[in-house]
């Protein structure tokens, strides 16, 4: 009988820690004699993220686009390609943070119509500090983005509790709680926490495995059967009236495009002083949430990995697989693209 390949769904916002989660579930999996396999969409147009996830693990990397809107059609395709080559046990797809979980949970159910796939109920990850920010202020395209995270997760990860003040953590679980009274709640630091925990909160989404999942009309959420309680609530001047799928098909329900998040590339063409780049991380505007990147620096001798998520920025040393381009990645709301790369080849120039 064709294997039933069961696949998570790691959703949650820009930077919240799903890649930090990606990794420890992977090395559980692979503990367990398991082989599991990854999609990994990102909104911009190069994937550092890869570059964390051990090169035995079988990946499909999804650049450019999101796969719940602008490249959806690439999913099937990809999912395809992974499982008759590969082989996997279990698949994982760690979406852009972007992305709208119902137009994500359609797209997958989607390919289960031509595949068989048992999809579990999404994990979300949530960045405790941005979500208390936004908590505080209720409005803005980013604060509903979380929230149907949040209420499409079948377990809530609270993570970088560490940057919490006292009191702050049992606050917000309950506010999660109020927002999604169905999903465990699991705190964590670095996403460090037993993981079977996770695992157990993603129950079965099907009583019946051996059965395909019958892709949900009009949005991905599943109801029905009780298992996917996200809310109904659309977004509308988030989505792109009349907007085709990517597979050509018309649908009745326009899906969301991602107009208000933007994105700049910066490749750069030599190395720059370490002091002067964080000093620009430092004085980033507000309405950019992430940044990543490869870079060289003219005063150390390795390359760094940097991290930038809502205001909090990590250098990790990094010695890349094959050709990568010193090059960063940044993303966020309506930001002025010219003036980040304004300062970034004001840095270069510099040198
Ligand atoms: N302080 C703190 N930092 C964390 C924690 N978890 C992750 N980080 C850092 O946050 C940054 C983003 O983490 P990722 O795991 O890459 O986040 P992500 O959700 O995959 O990011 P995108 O894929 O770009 O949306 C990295 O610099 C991590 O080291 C945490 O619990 N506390």
């Amino acid at each position: 009988m064709e294997k039933i390949t069961p696949v998570y769904i790691l959703s949650g916002f820009l930077g919240s820690g799903k890649t930090t989660l990606l990794q420890r579930l992977l090395a559980l999996w692979q503990e367990r004699g398991l082989r599991p396999a990854v999609i990994m969409n990102e909104i911009g147009d190069v994937n550092l993220d890869g570059l964390l996830v051990s090169s035995d693990v079988p990946m499909a990397e999804m650049i450019g686009g999101c796969i719940c809107c602008t490249i959806r059609g690439d999913l099937s395709v990809q999912m395809a390609e992974l499982i008759s080559k590969e082989q996997p046990d279990l698949i994982v797809i760690e979406a852009t943070g972007a992305g709208n979980p119902l137009e994500i949970f359609d797209a997958v159910t989607e390919v289960s119509l031509y595949l068989k796939l048992d999809i579990k109920p999404m994990i979300t990850v949530v960045d405790a500090l941005h979500f208390a920010d936004l908590y505080a202020s209720q409005k803005g395209k980013t604060y509903r983005l979380m929230l149907e995270q949040i209420r499409c997760g079948s377990v809530l990860v609270l993570n970088k509790i560490d940057l919490l003040k006292e009191g702050q953590e049992q606050e917000i679980r309950g506010q999660l709680q109020k927002l999604n009274p169905y999903a465990d709640i699991i705190s964590t630091v670095k996403c460090g926490v037993n993981l079977d925990k996770i695992l157990s909160g993603v129950k079965d989404s099907h009583p019946q495995n051996d059965q395909p999942l019958q892709a949900a009309k009009g949005c991905g959420c599943n109801d029905g059967e009780g298992h996917h309680h996200c809310s109904h609530h659309h977004d509308h001047d988030h989505h792109n009236e009349g907007e085709q799928r990517e597979s050509g098909e018309k649908d009745a329900h326009p899906h969301a495009s991602h107009e208000h998040v933007t994105v700049y590339t910066h490749y750069f063409h030599g190395p720059i002083d370490s002091n002067d780049f964080e000093q620009f991380i430092a004085e980033l505007p507000r309405d950019i949430y992430r940044g990543k990147g490869i870079l060289q620096f003219s005063d150390t001798a390795s390359r760094f990995l940097f991290q930038y998520a809502y205001r909090e920025a990590d250098y990790l040393k990094i010695t890349p697989q094959g050709e990568v381009p010193d090059v960063a990645v940044f993303i966020g709301e309506h930001f002025d693209k010219n003036l980040i790369a304004k300062r970034l080849n004001d840095l270069e120039q510099r040198e």
